[in-house]
């Protein structure tokens, strides 16, 4: 009975209730409603899907920095960057390969540094650049700004390299191949550290040994730092070199503004429907662990084996951790935003999905899962790196050990991860040897200078590709620098296909003559660009001569003011310093005056001071609007910022010398 009334229900359904149907009309009716609201719903869900995949919008929006359309490069006669090539050639022919932290090649980078200052001899001679040596072997350069006021930024890269490894199955020699023309036609760079990371030492020096040649000193004091051990995690180079900064930047009042270290690239055809390359920025970094995995067993004759032996538990544990990977974190990190940064630049039918996430997230990280490479981006990685047991052929041995490096995910913990490995490997003695976690993830909304400055200079030296923020799956040497600043981007302009991202740390590794030539003009830019600032308005300042400079620091004297140099949680260029400075500038006529800011607003302005969120206009905006709308410690403007000034500074309560000092406008 129920069979046959069911039946009679579907041939009803199926016509929607027209037609012989014994069940009531009122049940007719509420079939037909579901039906068609259910039609009803998914017409409207695939009407949204193509609305929001059809008017999907770019979410970088570039702000000018200045010449937009008419960036001024480098010149790059075929001479010079034949000359450029041959230099990065020579740079890679000095084997700085760091083995293991208490194995580096120390003499080589000894070589490699006298390398450097021969090929650049003028940036080292310089008046404007001061090179200090960091633990004898890493580089640390203060190249000095013209300007005072704008907070300093640091330039990062690493001078060791990877052993080559299988040496058999290089095509070229990896420490003397010279340029070489490849089947595609072009000209390579070939060797170890061509991409990782001596294009980028060889590419700053280049554009800073230009700049000093043509007398461009830059506004804005920038640092460089080179590290000699990156390649086994840069406790001796970047670990001092961050030390040692951190005292500089103390000394001259001065905070590091952002750092751009190596990392992620220019890269193409990494997901399939994507079809432009993608400035892929790293905003983030993967913590890491090094986990010790041990099995044990009885040692025993190999013609008698154990039911199990050491060596089958702890591969059993290992394949298990292969099969069962630590769980997705799509949606989690900023992942997911290079999803969404692309999207408009995707075939419709990818713009379907990734304009719509919520609906199929779950089908993205599938996806993401087909590739080992698009899959680090998504989840903690485990990568079996050592495996070692047994001695003799003979002799089951007692014990097999093994090593797990895992990369871990900005939204996963390390707790997990071990809970996950013990679960895996239940048999084993798992133990962490080493971890550190993830970074924090630097801000890159549109407002955001630094950002925009790294994005620029990418984009104008590859005006065809697309900025996307994301996660640098492996590590960087700015796990050191993390307590200078908090905008930390990685990112060099090499460009990768799929196929070449197995040349870092792998065979053949190699940059195109090219390429790098747009990674030295990329530095250029970046010096040029991160001169960009924000102008102050006429009205809102009034100069002052060194003299009145020196009346001011009397006045200052006999109160009881204290200077913030050696108040360690200033966050303020401190007056003095700047006045003292403007002083000596007097001396060359280089800004010869001191700007102080006359016009204060009386409240504190509504935008949040933080500068991520603050909506900041760029410069040639501001110039244009009410100029109380600015925020008051704004770290782009010329300005002292006066609303972080200590205290015991009363600048806003000023006594009547004071007040007269203050008030005068002086030509
Ligand atoms: C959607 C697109 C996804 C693309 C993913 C591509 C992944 C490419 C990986 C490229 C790796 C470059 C790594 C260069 C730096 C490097 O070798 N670091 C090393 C050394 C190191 C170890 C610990 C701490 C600091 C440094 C490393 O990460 O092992």
């Amino acid at each position: 009975m129920m069979r046959k009334h069911s039946s009679h229900i579907e041939a009803g359904s199926s016509s929607c209730c027209s037609g012989t149907c014994y069940c009531s009309k009122k049940v007719k009716v509420t079939i037909c409603v579901v039906i068609w609201t259910v039609i009803a719903v998914i017409v409207a869900l695939i009407l949204a899907v193509i609305i929001k995949a059809a008017t999907l919008q770019e979410l970088f929006e570039r702000m000018e920095l200045g010449a937009r359309d008419d960036p001024v490069f480098m010149s790059a006669t075929e001479q010079e960057i034949l000359e450029r090539s041959q230099r990065l050639v020579d740079a890679i022919s000095y084997r700085t390969i760091s083995f293991s932290g208490t194995n580096l090649s120390l003499e080589a980078m000894t070589d490699f540094g006298t390398f450097l200052e021969r090929v650049f001899p003028n940036l080292h001679d310089s008046d404007f650049v001061t090179f200090t040596p960091i633990n004898t072997y890493s580089r640390l350069y203060r190249i000095e700004g013209t300007e005072k006021t704008l907070n300093p930024y640091l330039l990062c890269a690493h001078m060791d390299v990877v052993p080559e490894g299988d040496f058999d199955l290089w095509t070229h020699d990896p420490f003397d191949a010279g340029i070489v023309t490849e089947s595609d036609g072009q000209d390579y760079i070939f060797g170890r550290g061509a991409i990782d990371d001596k294009h980028a030492v060889l590419g700053i020096m280049e554009a800073l040994e230009y700049k000093v040649v043509n007398k461009e000193q830059p506004k804005r004091t920038f640092y460089i730092g080179f590290g000699h051990d990156e390649e086994v995690s840069g406790y001796l180079g970047a670990a001092e070199i961050s030390i040692t900064l951190e005292k500089m930047l103390k000394d001259n009042g001065e905070e590091l503004d952002f750092l751009l270290d190596e990392g992620m690239f220019v890269v193409a055809d990494i997901i399939p429907g994507i079809n432009v390359p993608l400035i892929y920025i790293g905003v983030a970094e993967k913590g890491w662990a090094v986990v010790d995995l041990d099995a044990e067993g009885d040692q025993v004759h190999s013609s008698t084996p154990p039911l199990e032996s050491s060596i089958g538990i702890l591969a059993h544990g290992v394949a298990n951790m292969e099969d069962n990977k630590q769980p997705s974190m799509f949606g989690k990190g900023p992942e997911i935003d290079t999803l969404r940064y692309a999207a408009p630049h995707a075939t419709f039918l990818l713009k379907m999905i990734l304009g719509n996430l919520w609906l199929f997230s779950g089908l993205v990280s599938s996806a993401l899962e087909l590739s080992s490479q698009t899959d680090s981006i998504q989840r903690t990685t485990t990568a079996v790196t050592i495996f070692n047991a047994g001695v003799k052929e003979n002799v089951v041995p007692s014990q097999a050990h093994a090593v797990v490096n895992h990369r871990i995910h900005p939204s996963d913990n390390l707790e997990d991860v071990l809970e996950l490995d013990r679960e895996n490997a239940d048999r084993v003695k798992v133990t962490l040897r080493d971890s550190f976690p993830p970074s924090e993830v630097s801000s890159y909304s549109n407002d955001v200078i630094p950002f925009q400055i790294v994005v620029n200079s990418a984009l104008e030296v590859f005006p065809d590709a697309k900025p996307v923020p994301g996660l640098m799956v492996a590590n960087t040497d700015t796990f050191h620098y993390k307590n200078l600043t908090d905008k930390i981007y990685r990112f060099t302009p090499v460009y990768n296909l799929p196929e070449d991202i197995a040349r870092f740390h792998g065979i053949d590794e190699r940059i195109s003559v090219d390429i790098y030539s747009k990674v030295v003009q990329f530095y250029y830019r970046l010096m040029v660009n991160a001169d960009f600032d924000v102008k102050i308005a006429p009205t809102a300042q009034v100069e002052v001569k060194p003299e009145e400079v020196e009346e001011f620091l009397e006045i200052l004297e006999e109160s009881d003011y204290e200077s913030p140099i050696n108040n360690t949680d200033s966050n303020l260029l401190p007056l003095t310093k700047v006045m003292e400075e403007s002083d000596e500038n007097s001396a060359n006529e280089t800004d010869s005056h001191l700007m102080i800011l006359q016009d204060i607003p009386e409240e504190p302005n509504e935008n949040p001071s933080n500068e991520t969120d603050s909506g900041l206009p760029p410069s040639q905006d501001i110039l244009e609007e009410d100029f109380d709308a600015m925020p008051v410690n704004e770290t782009y403007s010329d300005m002292l910022p006066l609303e972080s000034a200590p205290k015991d500074l009363d600048l806003y309560d000023l006594t009547p010398e004071e007040e007269t000092f203050s008030n005068r406008t002086i030509d």
